[in-house]
């Protein structure tokens, strides 16, 4: 059986994930937004859910745009682990940019504790990434998943000049992304900045130092068309 190691949190310790699908998908192309879509069978928002819902004690804030409320309440009633944990879950109208989704959860949490902070479309996420990072975030205060950079990685300055940049000091971000309650709300109170392109940046810029722990390569973020083709076949390596 699977070591329980939120066990080593301290005992009544809060735990919340907000989990943003505000976006439109517009590099999807999709005639629906891409966090419905469905990955073998079942919309992706849904599988992104239920990894979350493994975490007993956990409140799950789903962010999403307000004309998609209904169609998350239509799909969700089909689900028997949704149904049965329907008071641990609720849903929050998103914003125009990923920072003002994620304020807006963040704005529905009104205790202390530890909130981790994942994308609707990273669905390949796994319980232990999840687990660990409320563990770092318990001892650290912040606690960002990250994967090396495998490729080689050029940076350039213009179309005909690029150099090469040190891959061993370069890490690709995902989610989630865990932080102390009190922390994060201290730094979300900044005027949104162009460069806030996840949680990470926004409490870097409020001048908390990062934590980085490790994800997997099979977290993607499904992005373009072909990331579906890459998520399918994730999922049938686990069926
Ligand atoms: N206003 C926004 C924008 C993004 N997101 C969420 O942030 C995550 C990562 O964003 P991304 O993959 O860029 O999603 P979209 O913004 O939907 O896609 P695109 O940039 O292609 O339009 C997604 O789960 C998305 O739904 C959000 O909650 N609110
Ligand atoms: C938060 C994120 O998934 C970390 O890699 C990423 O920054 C989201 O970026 P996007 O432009 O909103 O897809």
């Amino acid at each position: 059986m699977q070591e329980n190691i939120l066990s080593k949190l301290p005992f009544g310790t809060k735990l919340f994930a907000i989990i943003v699908a505000g976006g439109s998908g517009s590099r999807m192309k999709s005639e629906i937004p891409k966090q419905f879509l469905p990955l073998n069978g079942k919309p992706i928002l849904i599988h992104t859910v239920e990894k979350f819902l493994q975490i007993p004690e956990i409140q799950v804030i789903v962010v999403l745009p307000k004309s998609d409320i209904s169609y998350w309440e239509d799909i969700s009633q089909t689900n028997e682990l949704i149904q049965s944990k329907k008071d641990s879950i609720s849903i929050t109208e998103g914003g125009a940019s990923r920072f003002q989704s994620v304020k807006n959860g963040l704005s529905t949490i009104h205790s202390e504790g530890l909130v981790a902070v994942h994308d609707g479309v990273r669905p390949l996420i796994n319980l232990e990434i999840i687990q660990n990072s409320f563990i770092v975030a318990h001892e650290k205060g912040t606690a960002v998943t990250s994967v090396w950079v495998k490729d080689s990685v050029r940076f350039v300055n213009n179309s005909s000049d690029s150099e090469a940049l040190d891959r061993t000091k370069l890490k690709l971000v995902q989610t989630p992304q865990t932080f102390n309650v009190s922390l994060m709300k201290k730094a979300f109170e900044v005027q949104e900045q162009s460069f806030f392109t996840d949680c990470a940046s926004v409490l870097e810029f409020a001048g908390e130092s990062i934590s980085l722990i490790d994800g997997a390569y099979e977290n993607i973020k499904i992005t373009t068309p072909e990331d579906m083709i890459v998520a399918e076949a994730f999922l049938r390596t686990k069926s």
